[in-house]
């Protein structure tokens, strides 16, 4: 018997030592894989501008040019054959009086037969642009939306003003589906929107057939596309089904196609290009700003900031609606439960839900019985509540297009309103477990990150970089915690800190040990196991200050992830990075700035005496570009007390 068990002890040893091996052979694999994808992406894009500038020069017709500043004036303007009806329109059915910004350009570039891709930030109007030339056409608009539930809140909506519009979908009984496919060839139009999803055009030939009829009768007036951001694989939110929508401009290629986003970087908005099968489409981009929208990142302090976010609820949002956004299903119960222990009205709402008790949630939310949502990521499309006056995330979102399209829920009636976003440690991981599968998920999640430990460049420039944005800062006009509290960071030398916390790690990959970010943080800070190692330098900073060290060592390189795949679970290890040996050069120095109220008193007073000897001079020695931006990090460190 003890024979038997002693056997099957050293068969699991074995079985565990090489499993361990697989898990390691397994992350090397994925690192090498996407080290491979990257170099394979950059080789395509290589090879598809060199084609592209040896066709334009093969080409016997004269490149394009593109669209210029007089031509957007010129689709401003207001003597289009139809421009008399569509201002009538406007105010007579959907009760506007002015156009917002870009939307009569959109408007006008659609009638005149141009394929067009609409950036617009979240809720400033974007469906305008379509429904409007749905009215004033003949025949009817085709609108391809990725959610049944968004087409339903427009269906609803278009209702309520007189238009008649209608929807093909999965749930559509036989006498409906009959009635609109009959209605398609009708030269009476009996609706002028048909919103599908893009399963059906890839499943239905019924519909396609249809549409191709409707087509040859002069009937199908243009095409939209929602979220048109979906169709690339770069985009935040891919649907494998947005691929197959290129078959519209194939069959179809007279119909004018407008494709609709609030997000879409220029290489996003390439590959829809491209997906889709368009020529030559314009881009009109509507500056990303919200001026009324107020952005501030906290620091999470500990596990769980549902005190703070309580607080602020009942301090400065008395009866005001908002959205709290949460990672998991779990802890959107979790925190609507600890949220209503303090007496706020607030419900859950997340994708696992029956819908009737989603649309319950958002009913009663919209109607103000409820005062906040506590959601994932599902509570977002076809949002449109115009008093929003704060969204605070509970847990940083996966990228700043994710973030951006959140936090745009808030002051859709230009009212002001706050973006909250609580930082935390752990939080970062959790998110990197996630995303490992997608395709730029880590850097995406990088550029939040970075979002997120920022303190010394307003929040929108960070935006702006990401969307390929030209900004000047002053325009921020104080609506972010960065430029209304300028001076609150001082710039510290981290490199003997780096060195310390390397080592750590280095020390237990040599011991084979693997150290979760968690761990290396309390082996630094002398806690759990490794206080009994003599070996390790304990530090002196707090735990705040010994994440965002490590934060900032992740995202510069010295650190990088090494993922562990369990058939349950992926664990997030540090391992050391590819600048890591650097720390070993004696003349290399790190310094990283660091948001006063995150760091202790005791490093407070350290960097400001050891400011006042010696910083200025080597600050503004290397940040030339700095030396006369008022927001100078050498002016920070001479502004200590
Ligand atoms: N010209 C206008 N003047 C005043 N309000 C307008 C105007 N155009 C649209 N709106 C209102 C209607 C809606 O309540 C709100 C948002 O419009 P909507 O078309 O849903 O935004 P959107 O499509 O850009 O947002 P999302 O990205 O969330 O889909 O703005």
């Amino acid at each position: 018997m003890a024979n038997n068990l002693d056997d099957s002890q050293a068969e699991l040893d074995s079985v565990e030592a090489e499993l361990e091996m697989v898990e390691l052979q397994i992350s090397e694999l994925l690192e090498k894989q996407t080290k491979l994808n990257s170099r394979k992406n950059k080789l395509l894009q290589n090879l598809e501008g060199a084609c592209s500038s040896a066709q334009s020069s093969g080409s016997s017709k004269p490149p394009k040019p593109s669209f210029s500043k007089q031509d957007l004036e010129h689709y401003e303007e207001s003597d289009f054959s139809w421009s008399k009806e569509v201002q009538a329109k406007l105010c007579s059915v959907f009760q506007l009086s002015n156009f917002r910004p870009l939307q009569r350009a959109a408007i006008n570039l659609s009638m005149s037969g141009k394929d067009l891709f609409l950036v617009m930030p979240t809720g400033r109007g974007k469906s305008l642009c379509y429904q409007l030339p749905a009215l004033c056409s003949k025949g009817f608009t085709l609108v391809i939306a990725p959610l049944v539930s968004l087409m339903e809140d427009q269906l609803m909506y278009l209702k309520s003003v007189d238009v008649p519009a209608v929807t093909l979908n999965a749930s559509s009984t036989k006498e409906d589906s009959k009635r609109v496919l009959a209605g398609m060839i009708d030269k009476n139009s009996p609706f002028k929107l048909l919103y599908v999803t893009p399963e059906k055009i890839a499943k239905s030939k019924l519909l396609m057939s249809k549409l191709d009829k409707a087509y040859n009768m002069g009937l199908l007036a243009r095409i939209a596309v929602d979220e048109v951001h979906c169709c690339s694989q770069w985009g935040h939110d891919f649907r494998p089904d947005y691929k197959l929508l290129g078959i519209l401009k194939r069959q179809f290629p007279k119909v004018p196609l407008v494709g609709l986003t609030a997000t879409a970087t220029s290489n996003v908005l390439k590959d829809c290009q491209k997906i889709l099968c368009v020529q030559e489409p314009i881009t009109l981009t509507a500056p990303f700003n919200r001026p009324n929208l107020y952005y501030e990142v906290r620091f999470k302090d500990n596990e769980d900031c549902t005190d703070q976010i309580a607080q602020l609820i009942r301090e400065r949002y008395k009866n005001q609606s908002g959205i709290v956004y949460v990672f998991s299903q779990k802890d959107a119960a979790a925190v609507a439960t600890d949220l209503q222990k303090k007496n706020i009205l607030a419900q859950p709402y997340h994708a696992n839900m029956e819908p009737s008790d989603k649309s319950l949630v958002h009913q009663r939310w919209s109607s103000k019985k409820i005062q906040v949502v506590v959601a994932t990521v599902a509570f977002g499309m076809g949002i449109d509540k115009a008093d929003v006056r704060f969204v605070i995330h509970h847990t940083i979102s996966k990228s700043i297009e994710n973030y951006y399209q959140e936090s745009g829920r808030a002051g859709r009636d230009d009212g002001s309103a706050d973006c909250i976003v609580f930082f935390g440690f752990a939080d970062i991981f959790r998110i990197s477990t996630m995303v490992v599968m997608e395709n730029t998920g880590q850097q995406k999640l990088q550029n939040m990150v970075a979002y997120c430990q920022n303190v010394d460049r307003c929040r929108r420039a960070m935006m702006a970089i990401h969307f390929d944005e030209v900004w000047n800062d002053d325009e921020c006009n104080q609506m972010c915690d960065v430029c209304r509290h300028g001076n609150d960071y001082i710039t510290m030398d981290i490199t003997k800190h780096a060195r310390d916390v390397v080592t750590i790690v280095e020390m237990a990959s040599s011991m084979d040990e693997k150290l979760t970010p968690l761990k290396v943080c309390d082996a630094w800070l002398g806690k759990g196991p490794a206080k009994h190692r003599k070996t390790i330098t304990v530090t002196s900073l707090s735990r705040l200050e010994v994440e965002s060290v490590i934060i900032y060592l992740l995202l510069h390189g010295y650190f990088s992830e090494d993922f562990s795949f369990t058939p349950y679970t992926t664990h997030f290890y540090l391992k050391l990075g590819r600048k890591a040996a650097l720390l070993k050069n004696d003349n290399h120095s790190i310094t990283m700035k660091m948001k006063r109220r995150v760091m202790s008193h005791a490093t407070v007073k350290k960097v400001s005496e050891s400011a006042g000897e010696k910083s200025s001079a080597k600050v503004e020695g290397k940040r030339p570009a700095d030396s006369d931006n008022k927001k100078s990090v050498a002016k920070k460190v001479k502004t200590l007390p």
